[in-house]
C-alpha cells in the first residue's frame, strides 16, 4: 500500500488559507508586511496563490519567495505546482543554482536567497516582481539578512508598485516591525497537534541517545515515519549504520528504512524522502538542519531534536574558522518540532530537559551575518552601486562587528577588488559576476591574463565542491610523484583532468574511490564557469605555473611561510598566526628530508583540534613580492568603507586592473571619508544590541 496523506488535507481548512482576504488586502495596502502564522499553517505553499487569485500581483509580473536552501525552493515549487495542477515550470517554477525550472507563465518562483541575490545584480529593480515574500526570515541566514537590508531601501525607490512580505512561525514581530515599520500580521491556530516530550536528564552522548530513541519508536509506537536531526554529514551516515546494524539483530515484524538528508547529497538522493514509500515499511530520515525548516515530509509522525547543531563561526582577527557543535536556539526547536503535525498528529522528543530549554538555550539564532567572513557580501553591497553606501553604516537589521566588515574592506582591497575609495574595480565587478567565493573568483579573473582559465576553473570547480575522495583513494596511479608533491590543487586538477580524459565514465570514478555526486558536481560548476569567462589557452607545459601564480593572486590573503627547519607555519598579515597543515595533506607535500614547502598559500584556515591550513598548495617566493608589500602596508579603512557615491564617475576610474597596480592617491573626487566617529558610533549600536540580545 502507498501512503497519499498528499490529498488528505483540505487547504481551504489551512489557517492561512481561511485568513486569506485579510491577507491579501494587508500586502495591498503595506508596502511591507509581516506575517507570523504556526508551522505548517500554510504560508509558504498558501500565502503566494491568494495573491496570484486575488490580483495583488500586476498581471505581467511575479512573486518571488525566497528560501534559505535549495532543498525546500524545489520541493516547496513542485507541492505548489501540485496544488494548483501545473506542470513545475510553467505557472509555478523555481531557479536555483545552476538549475532554472521557470518561463515567461511563471508566476509563482520559489528560489533560494542567493539566486534572488544574482537576480538583483542584473535587474536592480526587479523588475520581473510585483511582490517578494523573504520566507524563514527566522533563519537569518546571510543572504536573507542581506536582502532585508536590500529590498527595505528600494521599497522605497522603486517607481513601480512593490511590495514585500516577511513570513516565518517564529519571528520576534516587533522588532521586524520596527525595522521595517510595518505592521505585524498574526495567523493563530495549527494543522494538527504536536505533543512534546522532554529528557528528564541530560543524556551523555546525544548521538547514541539518538539511536536508542529512534529503535524504541520502532519497536513501541504505532506507525508513522521518524525525522532525526543530527549535526552532519558523517554523523548522519553513521548514525544511518548504527540504526540499520539495530534493525538487522532486533527481531520485528515492521520493515525499516533510513535515509540521510544533508546538503552535499545529490538532489536525486535528497529527493528520496519525499517519494512515496510502503505504508508498511518505516521510515527513518536522518537530517541536519536543512530539514528544519519549510518542508513538509509526509508521513513524519515522530520529530527527534537532540538540540544541537554545527555552526561555523569566522574569527576576523586571525581569519580562522571554526565549525563547532552549538546548542541550539528555542525558535530552532519550535522549527523541529513543526516538522511534525503537518500531515497527522505528531510527536516530538526533545533529547533535553525542559530546564535546558527555558534556562541555557538561547532565544534566537545567532544571525550568521555576525559569525561569518563578510568579503563576498560586501563585494556585492559594493558591486549593486547603491546610492551614499557606506557598509560601515549600511541599515542592516542587526549589524556586523565592525571589525568583521574592517577586515572585509581590507581583504577585498588587497585582491584589487575596491580602489583606494572603496569603489570597485573593474576587477571587483568581474569577480562578483562568478558564482565563486572571493578568492577563487579572484583567482579566475586573473586566469584570463596568464591564459590558464581551463585549468583554473577545474580547481575552482573541485574545491567548491569539497567531497572528492575517501582515504581509500590511491591517488598515485592518477597523479605524478612531482605533482603531488605540490600540493592539493594539482592533485585536483589532475583528477579531474584524468576523468576527462576517461571520457566522464562513472566506472571511472568507481574505480578510483572518487565521490560520484563531488565530481559530477564540480564538472557541472566547471562548465558553468567556462561560459562566464572566456578561455584564453598558454601552451599546456606552461598551465601548472600559470595556474598556480593565479592562484597566488586570488589568495593573495591567505599565504603562509613555514618556520625554519620545522613543519610549522606562520600565516602572513597583520594577524600573523602559527598553524600546521592538515595532517593527510602534510604527508604528500614532505621531500626526501621530510620538511614541507618553504611559502605555500591555502583555500581553509580551520581551527578543530589545533589550527590547521586546508588544502594547500606549494608556491614561489619570487611570485608574491608584491602581495608581501600589499600585506605590509597600512591600510586605511576608513576610505574604504564608503564608495559607489558616484556610480557613473566611479566606473570611469575603475579600469584598473589589479590592487597591486592601484595607483595610490587617485580619488572620487566628492567622496567624504568615513571618519573614525562614524566607526565608534557603529560599534557603540553594535555592542548595545549585542548587549540587548544577551539579556
Ligand atoms: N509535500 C506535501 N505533502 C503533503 N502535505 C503538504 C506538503 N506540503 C505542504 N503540505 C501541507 O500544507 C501545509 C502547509 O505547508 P506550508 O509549507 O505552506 O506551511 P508553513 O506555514 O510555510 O510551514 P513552515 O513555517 O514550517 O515553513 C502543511 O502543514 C501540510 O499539511
Amino acid at each position: 500500500m502507498e501512503s497519499d496523506e498528499t490529498w488528505s488535507l483540505d487547504l481551504s481548512d489551512l489557517p492561512v488559507s481561511r485568513r486569506a482576504n485579510e491577507i491579501a488586502c494587508a500586502v495591498e495596502k503595506n508596502a511591507v508586511t509581516v506575517i507570523i502564522g504556526e508551522t505548517g499553517s500554510g504560508k509558504t505553499t498558501q500565502i503566494p496563490q491568494i495573491l496570484l487569485k486575488a490580483g495583488v500581483i500586476a498581471e505581467d509580473k511575479a512573486v518571488c519567495v525566497t528560501q534559505p536552501r535549495r532543498v525546500a525552493a524545489v520541493s516547496v515549487a513542485k507541492r505548489v505546482a501540485e496544488e494548483m495542477r501545473v506542470r513545475v515550470g510553467e505557472e509555478v517554477g523555481y531557479g536555483v543554482r545552476f538549475e532554472d525550472r521557470t518561463s515567461t507563465a511563471t508566476r509563482i518562483k520559489y528560489v533560494t536567497d542567493g539566486t534572488l541575490l544574482r537576480e538583483l545584480l542584473e535587474d536592480p529593480q526587479l523588475s520581473k516582481y510585483s511582490i517578494v515574500v523573504l520566507d524563514e526570515a527566522h533563519e537569518r541566514s546571510l543572504n536573507t539578512d542581506i536582502l532585508f537590508g536590500v529590498l527595505k531601501k528600494l521599497v522605497t525607490t522603486r517607481a513601480e508598485k512593490f511590495r514585500l512580505v516577511i513570513t516565518s512561525a517564529t519571528l520576534d514581530g516587533e522588532k521586524f516591525s520596527r525595522y521595517f515599520g510595518s505592521p505585524v500580521f498574526t495567523i493563530p491556530g495549527r494543522t494538527y497537534p504536536v505533543q512534546i516530550a522532554h529528557s528528564t536528564h541530560a543524556p551523555r552522548s546525544y548521538f547514541e541517545s539518538a539511536i536508542e530513541t529512534v529503535m524504541d519508536i520502532h519497536l513501541n509506537a504505532g506507525p508513522g515515519d521518524v525525522l532525526c536531526f543530527l549535526t552532519g554529514r558523517d554523523e548522519i551516515e553513521k548514525c544511518c549504520r548504527r540504526i540499520e546494524d539495530a534493525v538487522r539483530t532486533t527481531r520485528q515484524c515492521m520493515d525499516m528504512q533510513v535515509l540521510p538528508l544533508y546538503a552535499s547529497l545529490t538532489p536525486d538522493m535528497q529527493s528520496r524522502v519525499f517519494q512515496p514509500h510502503d505504508a508498511n515499511v518505516r521510515r527513518v530520515i536522518v537530517a541536519t538542519n536543512i530539514a528544519e525548516t519549510s518542508l513538509t515530509v509526509p508521513g513524519i509522525v515522530f520529530v527527534i531534536d537532540p538540540g544541537v547543531v554545527k555552526q561555523i563561526e569566522y574569527d576576523a582577527a586571525t581569519g580562522m574558522e571554526s565549525l563547532q557543535v552549538v546548542q541550539i536556539s528555542k525558535v530552532q526547536a519550535q522549527q523541529r518540532a513543526g516538522r511534525a503535525g503537518r500531515t497527522q498528529a505528531g510527536r516530538c522528543y526533545r533529547l533535553y530537559t525542559k530546564d535546558a530549554l527555558e534556562h541555557d538555550m538561547p532565544k534566537v539564532t545567532r544571525p550568521e551575518i555576525q559569525r561569518t567572513c563578510l568579503v563576498a557580501t560586501i563585494l556585492y553591497l559594493k558591486t549593486l552601486d547603491l546610492k551614499d553606501l557606506d557598509v560601515m553604516t549600511f541599515d542592516f537589521l542587526d549589524a556586523p562587528d565592525p571589525d568583521l566588515i574592517a577586515d572585509a574592506l581590507r581583504q577585498l582591497y588587497l585582491l584589487g577588488g575596491i580602489d583606494d575609495d572603496g569603489n570597485p574595480t573593474r576587477v571587483g565587478r568581474e569577480m562578483s559576476t562568478l558564482p565563486l567565493e572571493p578568492s577563487l573568483a579572484r583567482a579566475m579573473v586573473e586566469a584570463r591574463h596568464f591564459g590558464c582559465v581551463l585549468e583554473t576553473a577545474t580547481v575552482a570547480a573541485m574545491l567548491s565542491v569539497g567531497q572528492h575522495y575517501d582515504e581509500a583513494t590511491s591517488l598515485l596511479e592518477l597523479v605524478s610523484h612531482d605533482d603531488f608533491l605540490m600540493g592539493d590543487h594539482i592533485v585536483l586538477l589532475r583528477v579531474f583532468q584524468a576523468w576527462e580524459r576517461d571520457g566522464y565514465r562513472r566506472s571511472f570514478l568507481k574505480r578510483f574511490s572518487l565521490s560520484e555526486r563531488g565530481m559530477e558536481f564540480a564538472r557541472d560548476i566547471r562548465k558553468q564557469l567556462l561560459g562566464l569567462v572566456e578561455v584564453t589557452r598558454t601552451s599546456h607545459d606552461q598551465g601548472l605555473r600559470m595556474l598556480r601564480r593565479s592562484l597566488c593572486v586570488g589568495f593573495a590573503t591567505k599565504i603562509a611561510h613555514r618556520l625554519p627547519h620545522h613543519n610549522g607555519y606562520r600565516t602572513l598579515g597583520e594577524h600573523s598566526t602559527l598553524c600546521q597543515v592538515y595532517p593527510t595533506m602534510a604527508r604528500q607535500l614532505a621531500d626526501d628530508d621530510g620538511l614541507l614547502p618553504e611559502w605555500i598559500l591555502f583555500h581553509e584556515f580551520v581551527l578543530t583540534s589545533r589550527p590547521y591550513l586546508r588544502y594547500v598548495c606549494k608556491i614561489e617566493s619570487e611570485w608574491i613580492s608584491k602581495q608581501r608589500e600589499m600585506l605590509s602596508k597600512k591600510i586605511d579603512i576608513h576610505r574604504l568603507s564608503r564608495g559607489a557615491l558616484n556610480p557613473s564617475l566611479s566606473s570611469q576610474l575603475n579600469t584598473k586592473p589589479t590592487a597591486t597596480e592601484v595607483d595610490v592617491g587617485l580619488k572620487a573626487p566628492g567622496a567624504r571619508k568615513t571618519t573614525e566617529e562614524d566607526i565608534s558610533a557603529a560599534r557603540e549600536r553594535y555592542l548595545a544590541r549585542k548587549r540587548k540580545a544577551l539579556d
